[in-house]
């Protein structure tokens, strides 16, 4: 049998996908060393592998049919714009894309002056300001710790994911505008689709079964 293969975001999606695959019966033992460096884990068993990937290629992965599956969050969908097909919701790494600064940036934000926005995801900021009438935009492009740009005098504002808050309040940040909300989804390939579409959606009706289960128990408690 043709291993399936599923890409996984690693960081802090990595785990969390892997208890979801845990409760639908589809385990990896090897996975579960955390001193390993190593990439890719097979469960012969069921000829299935997952591999962990920087969360940015995942979608590229996908797309290229390099994995028949990925987990990946909804920021890197939108930023990525690959051709594969977006499957379901999992409910896990909930979060919010937003426009965040100082209280001293948002009248600049509301006069639609000239403005600088640092991110990670330049393709959401640029959709959002240019859909926005934002002609006078200048998109920073950076790869991480985002917050210290408007402290360094960068830029005026960021995009970029709040969760808890945290990191904006102990960095004097606030958000000034929300772009849109996130969490991880199931992506296929979309040959896979049909080439292996039992095997998908097999995947597909477990992960549904446990969402209503935990949906149903939420409204129980
Ligand atoms: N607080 C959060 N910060 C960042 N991402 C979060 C958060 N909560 C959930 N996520 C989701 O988890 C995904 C992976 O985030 P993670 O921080 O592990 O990797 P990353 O910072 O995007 O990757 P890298 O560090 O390799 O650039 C994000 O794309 C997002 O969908
Ligand atoms: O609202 P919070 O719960 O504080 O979470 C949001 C922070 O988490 C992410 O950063 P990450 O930890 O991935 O580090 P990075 O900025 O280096 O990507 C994100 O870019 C924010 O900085």
């Amino acid at each position: 049998m043709r291993y399936l293969t599923v890409a996984l975001a690693k960081g802090r999606l990595a785990d969390k996908a892997m208890e979801l695959f845990g409760r639908i019966g589809i385990s990896c033992e090897e996975m579960k060393d955390k001193g390993s460096r190593k990439l890719i884990f097979v469960n012969e068993e069921l000829g299935i592998r997952f591999f962990l990937a920087k969360a940015s290629d995942v979608p590229t992965y996908v797309e290229y049919g390099a994995a028949d599956i990925g987990i990946v969050g909804k920021d890197t969908i939108l930023e990525e714009g690959r051709k594969l097909y977006e499957v379901m919701d999992l409910g896990i790494g909930k979060c919010r894309m937003c426009v965040c600064g100082p209280e001293s940036a948002r009248e600049r934000l509301n006069h639609h002056e000239l403005i600088r926005v640092a991110t990670k995801y330049p393709g959401i900021a640029k959709d959002y300001f240019y859909n926005r009438k934002y002609q006078t935009v200048e998109i920073i492009k950076l790869n991480g710790s985002i917050e210290l740009a408007p402290i360094v005098g960068l830029s005026e504002v960021i995009v970029d994911i709040v969760e808890t808050g945290s990191t904006l309040r102990e960095n004097g940040l606030l958000v000034l505008e929300e772009i849109c909300t996130l969490s991880a989804r199931m992506v296929v390939n979309q040959v896979s689709m049909k080439t292996e579409n039992e095997r998908i959606t097999s995947i597909i009706r477990g992960f549904q079964d446990l969402l209503r289960e935990e949906n149903s128990q939420g409204q129980q408690a």
